[in-house]
């Protein structure tokens, strides 16, 4: 595995989607062999789902500050994301390169209104 974590494992969701694609088995089959498959198989609603279902786990884990949850619960919907990306067919380099754009900005885009309550 290279330092860039993020896109090996988006290199291996996608091997997994064109595995998915390319075998004829049931999604129980696929399920006990690759969870990910599991999940092309499912469709697009599936996957949104879970992605629902892990962003609400990472929200409850961070209420309850518990970090090593909390870690997990990240983990878990950053590979969720991951999937959605592959079934929508965007790269995840298009959102590592939005994040490195807007990391060339400095300070915020907002302008804040300075209200004069003399007037
Ligand atoms: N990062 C993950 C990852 N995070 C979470 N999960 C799986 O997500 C599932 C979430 O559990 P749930 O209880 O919510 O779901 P479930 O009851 O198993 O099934 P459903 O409710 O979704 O039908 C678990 O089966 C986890 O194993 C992941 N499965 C795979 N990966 C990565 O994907 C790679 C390829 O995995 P496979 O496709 O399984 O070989 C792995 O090496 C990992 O790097």
């Amino acid at each position: 595995m290279s330092n860039n974590v993020l896109e090996d494992l988006y290199q291996v969701v996608l091997d997994r989607k064109a595995q998915y694609a390319s075998s004829g088995e049931s999604a129980d089959e696929i399920k006990k062999k690759s969870y990910t498959c599991y999940l092309f198989s499912q469709g697009e609603n599936k996957i949104l789902k879970k992605c629902g279902e892990e962003c609400t786990e990472m929200v409850i884990a961070a209420k309850n500050h518990d970090n090593n949850e909390l870690k997990n619960e990240i983990s878990d919907l950053l590979y969720h994301i991951m999937v959605l990306c592959a079934e929508e067919n965007l790269p995840f380099s298009e959102v590592e390169a939005v994040l490195e754009e807007r990391s060339k900005k400095i300070g915020n885009l907002k302008v804040f209104k300075q209200v004069d309550h003399e007037t």
